[in-house]
């Protein structure tokens, strides 16, 4: 388990952390989602002890970094996938790393098994490309079979094989009991992958929920309906107070807000009307992300990177 408490950092003039408190359970993938910039690195750094807090407080099963017994067994984390000397193989960086961590060389081939990379394993790293590298780093966390996990931005600059290979790996992980925290700034892949979020903008958190109640209470659904009879429909639907709009990408089709496919379907019929299509349009994470964190998108959108400007 992670815990943080009135966790805040400052840089001189800039708050990038900022009185964060937050539970990572075991057993399930917590997505940590925001905004480049929002202070998630620098969460992340702090959890792992390589940044001390300006105030507050970061444990790992109850104790901050720096007082485990063994910290490699007990938290793997992945922050940056190039750190690896360019001239080591990837076997040899393992087995450096199992040796100075007192961890069995057994371990080494186990790991670079899981992230498959047993074929390349003599390969200089430095010849790496970044999904291979990522890998890498990947079983570099692993190596001590820690029951918590971090990855910051694990999926950056991955092909699509190399981000379901980490979708499906970081589900299997949270699958045998360990906690595992997942920093992405892109919405719809942490829909994907993480059961759990904790949102955070300018350093602050803004929900801890499960995904499935971040979507269902910050975006609006409504109901698609395409109709040969549309100005009818229309009419029918307004009687009932119900708020229509015409979609803007479809002829003969009204979006309707604040109902459910059923009475749509429902008074239709009971007025006669012919209907063509009839969809539920739930609303997306990253709708529902700027519904609730409204300027903290704004504050991003001018960065390319930024979740407002990701996937659609
Ligand atoms: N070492 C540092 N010195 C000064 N400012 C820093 C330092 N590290 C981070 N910051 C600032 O702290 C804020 C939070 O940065 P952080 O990297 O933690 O955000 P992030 O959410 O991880 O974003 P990204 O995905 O872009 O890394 C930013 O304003 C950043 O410029």
């Amino acid at each position: 388990m992670i815990e943080t408490r009135g966790l805040t950092k400052r840089y001189g003039p800039t708050l990038a952390v900022d009185d964060l408190s937050f539970t990572i359970q075991p057993g399930r993938v917590t997505g940590f989602v925001g905004p480049n910039g929002a202070g998630k690195s620098t969460t992340m750094r702090m959890i792992l002890g390589l940044d001390r807090p300006t105030s507050g407080h970061a444990l790992i099963d109850g104790r901050p970094y720096g007082d485990l017994d063994h910290p490699l067994r007990t938290v793997g984390a992945l922050l940056d996938a190039k750190w690896v000397h360019p001239n080591r193989s990837a076997r040899s960086h393992l087995r450096w790393l199992a040796r100075s961590n007192r961890l069995p060389a057994g371990r080494v081939d186990e790991v670079l098994d899981q992230v498959g990379l047993t074929a390349v394993a003599d390969r200089r790293a430095g010849t790496f490309s970044l999904g291979m590298s990522q890998r890498l780093g990947i079983a570099g966390a692993l190596l001590g079979d820690p029951g918590i996990l971090l990855f910051d931005e694990p999926v950056n600059g991955l092909d699509p094989e190399g981000i379901v290979w980490i979708r499906q790996l970081m589900r299997h992980l949270a699958g045998e009991g360990r906690s595992v925290l997942v920093s992405s700034h892109l919405l719809p892949e942490m829909a994907l992958t993480a059961t759990e979020l904790v949102v955070i903008g300018r350093g602050r958190l803004i929900t801890q929920s499960s995904t499935a109640d971040f979507v269902d209470k910050a975006a609006t659904s409504s109901v698609r309906v395409r109709s040969p009879q549309l100005l009818e429909l229309a009419e029918v639907l307004m009687r009932q107070g119900i708020e229509v709009h015409a979609a803007p990408d479809g002829d003969q089709t009204l979006v309707v807000t604040g109902t459910d496919t059923a009475q749509v379907g429902e008074l239709a019929a009971h007025a006669g009307v012919v209907l063509h299509e009839l969809a539920l349009h739930r609303g997306s994470l990253e709708e529902a992300f700027m519904h609730i964190t409204g300027h903290d998108v704004e504050y991003a959108a001018g960065n390319q990177n930024a979740l407002a400007t990701t996937g659609r």
